[in-house]
């Protein structure tokens, strides 16, 4: 019999998924699954969870929450030799991850995938030797912005609360000295942000980087050079349309292995929480874990075959 463990973040998505747990455990049952669950109980909890799972030999691991929860699962699951499947039900509230492999925002809709029982290998980031990502890394001013919106305002606005606070925010950005040195390539001078980024979502915005690859082995890289508000802003709509490439401003490269140092602060924003400080390694883990999918949306999804 397959074991699957539920790692569920019980105060995401406005608790709903509590009461849902009994009809998630019945149907997984029903499938074929042995299960169990835990709730997470604050930050990091879900790593620990996870690495319990692979000890206890779970042949899959399903994170519910958001973008937070399903990095904590990776993290536990990517560091240990023998890693069960990941599955994902998304109840935060950007849900990037989720947007990029087409899971939906709906319960009974992503655990069908899951039963499904189609997965593809996945990248996963590594930075400096011990903290994982499966969507981003970034640093700069603008990207501490998700980690600055308080969790009630998320609770209460959505996706709103981040482009209120990114508003309140736009006067104060400024920009950075740092070196970023992108596989054979290197740049140096000054940035307003740079991300490090394994799928094409960041954020909501789901044409930030619009051939990104989940297991092509490379990271997309995007450098924001410096520049004025008002053309911060013109680069930050653009990017919405997935317009904002060709802009003189922004460098987009691919690459497996990224370094970045700078003499200033620049604090690093991993999958939406904090991730530590500058000087900075990543390095892309390719198809590091397999992810459930859905099975008639493969060939959407920018993945290698
Ligand atoms: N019981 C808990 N109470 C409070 N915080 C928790 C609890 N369990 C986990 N957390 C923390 O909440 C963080 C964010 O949760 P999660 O990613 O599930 O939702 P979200 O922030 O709404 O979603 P998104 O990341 O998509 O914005 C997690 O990284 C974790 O550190």
């Amino acid at each position: 019999m397959k074991r699957a463990r539920i790692i569920y973040n019980p105060t995401s998505g406005r608790e709903a998924f509590k009461k849902h747990l009994p009809e998630v455990l019945e149907k997984l049952e029903f499938a074929g699954y042995e299960t169990s669950c835990h709730a997470t109980t604050g930050a990091g909890d879900a790593t620990k969870a996870a690495i319990e799972a692979v000890k206890r030999e779970f042949d899959v691991v399903i994170a519910v929450g958001g973008d937070g929860t399903l990095n904590e699962v990776v993290a536990g699951v990517s560091q240990c030799e023998k890693r069960p499947k990941v599955g994902l039900i998304p109840m935060g509230t950007t849900n990037d991850f989720a947007r990029a492999v087409h899971i939906p925002r709906n319960i009974e809709e992503a655990l069908e995938i899951i039963i499904g029982g189609q997965t593809i290998p996945v990248d996963v980031g590594l930075l400096n030797d011990d903290r994982y990502f499966i969507n981003i890394a970034a640093g700069g001013r603008i990207t501490e912005l998700t980690y600055e919106v308080p969790s009630k305002m998320k609770t209460l606005l959505g996706q709103m609360a981040y482009y209120l606070k990114a508003i309140e925010m736009i006067p104060s950005i400024k920009s950075t000295h740092m070196n970023i040195k992108m596989d054979g390539e290197e740049f140096e001078g000054n940035a307003m942000m740079f991300l490090c980024g394994l799928t094409n979502s960041v954020g909501g915005f789901e044409k930030i980087a619009p051939d990104a690859s989940i297991n092509d082995g490379l990271f997309t890289v995007m450098i924001l050079k410096e520049c004025n508000i008002a053309d911060f802003v013109r680069i930050a709509s653009l990017t919405l349309r997935g317009e904002h490439l060709s802009d003189e401003r922004v460098i987009y490269r691919k690459a497996s292995h990224v370094e970045v140092t700078s003499e200033e602060d620049v604090h690093l924003n991993l999958d939406g929480e904090y991730g530590g400080d500058v000087p900075a390694t990543f390095q892309n883990l390719k198809r590091h874990i397999e992810v459930f999918v859905p099975l008639n949306d493969i060939s959407e999804i920018n993945v290698i075959e």
